[in-house]
């Protein structure tokens, strides 16, 4: 059966009576399905700031193996799935505002370019050639790019051409124009609840937030009920595994790490042959992303599909591909990079919050037609979520909510 993600009931709504007293302090799977959010919710608690990891049992991680060859390995590590945690462990409250309003806020700089420069154009004008054409440069460099555009600029001149309007019919109609463009690949990320585990490899240039990303979908996943484990495939840092490793405890899930300088396609089937054994619910891998190194790192990512097809010729079941926003046309490059050294199946834009060029993100839709599943608007565990279409179009046009 595939579920869809974040549409499933809470399944703390479902178990909660029969765990045992460890209690959880918050009702951690509160985020709505993929429908927008009409409501604000209320104002009422304080910012948290974000607490340490607490001193959740979580396994401990497993025995640090020597690196071999995949098919030579028998001493997997121990993990048993009795101790995962029942609940996700109690870590940073939920925000106060609802979705909506932070994605609106995260867009703010890209949208008051937009807004400002449409007010500029428009206020008290005609629309003619020169308004349009002041209009396309304005789009192109608020990154939707050339191509989407002359799209949305020749829409709004079909049905406007040589009337007055306004900036609000301007930024209505651009709004409109967006969300048929990214409306498309708007599509939720996918678990086959039959794979265990399904196999999720998270790709991407360093930086980009292929971590931070692997531990909200996780906290997301454990909030639905799933069992998950993640493995550090980016066995190049030090600093990158441990970050992993925080990730896992704040989000109960068990790591699968080995040194620095291991084999990354070792440590992958190593943790696909545990997930297995264990019978999890979704392995998420994260992975290197050194692009200075572009011919090692093909080589790498390459091996890692290769060696985990040896334990299920299935997977990865999906292959993320992590951008950063506030790297505007950049992430064009990465995408024809990473598409071509794996398959990647769908993209992550992270760091939308307070990037003056979440506009890209029109132009990767127009561009690659590769699924857009989640975006990303804050380093906190809740600031992650489905992508959509709707929202998006209007936030990014500085309008109202939906
Ligand atoms: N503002 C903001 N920051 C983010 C977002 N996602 C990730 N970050 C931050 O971006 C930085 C890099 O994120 P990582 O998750 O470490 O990125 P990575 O791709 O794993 O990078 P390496 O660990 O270097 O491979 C961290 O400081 C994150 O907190 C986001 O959506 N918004």
């Amino acid at each position: 059966m595939i579920l869809r993600w974040f549409g499933r009931k809470k399944p703390e709504e479902e178990t909660r009576k029969d765990e045992p007293s460890a209690p959880l302090p918050e009702p951690v799977a509160e985020e709505q399905p993929l429908a927008p959010e009409p409501v604000p919710e209320p104002e009422s608690r304080p910012e948290p700031e974000l607490p340490p990891p607490p001193a959740v049992e979580t396994p401990p991680p497993p025995p640090v193996a020597p690196p071999s060859e995949p098919e030579e390995r028998e001493d997997a590590p121990e993990i048993v799935r009795d101790e995962l945690p029942a609940a996700l462990p109690a870590d940073e409250e939920k925000p106060k505002k609802g979705w909506f309003a932070r994605l609106k806020e995260g867009l703010s700089k890209s949208s008051s370019k937009l807004t400002e420069g449409i007010s500029g154009i428009f206020t008290k004008r005609k629309l003619d050639e020169e308004a349009l054409e002041e209009l396309e440069e304005l789009l192109i460099t608020a990154d939707l790019g050339p191509t989407t555009a002359a799209k949305v600029t020749a829409e709004l001149a079909r049905t406007r051409f040589g009337k007055e309007v306004s900036p609000e019919e301007v930024k209505a109609t651009l709004a409109a124009e967006v969300a048929k463009i990214v409306g498309p690949v708007a599509k939720p990320l996918e678990i086959d609840a039959a794979l265990k585990p399904h196999v999720i490899l998270v790709v991407g240039v360093n930086g980009t937030g292929k971590t931070t990303t692997i531990g909200k979908l996780a906290r997301q996943f454990r909030a639905e009920g799933k069992t998950v484990m993640l493995a550090a495939g980016d066995t190049f840092r030090a600093a990158a595994v441990s970050q992993l490793k925080i990730w896992g405890e704040r989000t109960g899930c068990p790591v699968i790490a080995r040194d620095t300088g291991a084999d990354a396609a070792g440590l992958a089937f190593d943790a696909l042959e545990e997930a297995r054994r264990q019978g999890v619910d979704i392995l998420l891998i994260d992975t290197a992303g050194r692009l200075q190194n572009k011919a090692g790192l093909m080589e790498e990512l390459r091996k890692i599909v290769r060696v985990i097809k040896k334990v299920d010729e299935t997977a990865p079941h999906t292959t993320l591909l992590t951008l950063d926003a506030t790297t505007g046309q950049n992430a064009h490059n990465q995408v024809e990079v990473f598409r071509d050294m794996v398959n990647v199946s769908g993209l992550i834009l992270t760091k939308l919050d307070g990037s003056a060029r979440g506009g890209v993100l029109v132009s990767l839709a127009e561009r690659f037609k590769l699924p857009v599943h989640a975006i990303g608007i804050g380093e906190g565990v809740y600031d992650l979520r489905p992508f959509d279409a709707d929202q998006f179009a209007k936030s990014l046009m500085g309008l109202p909510s939906p």
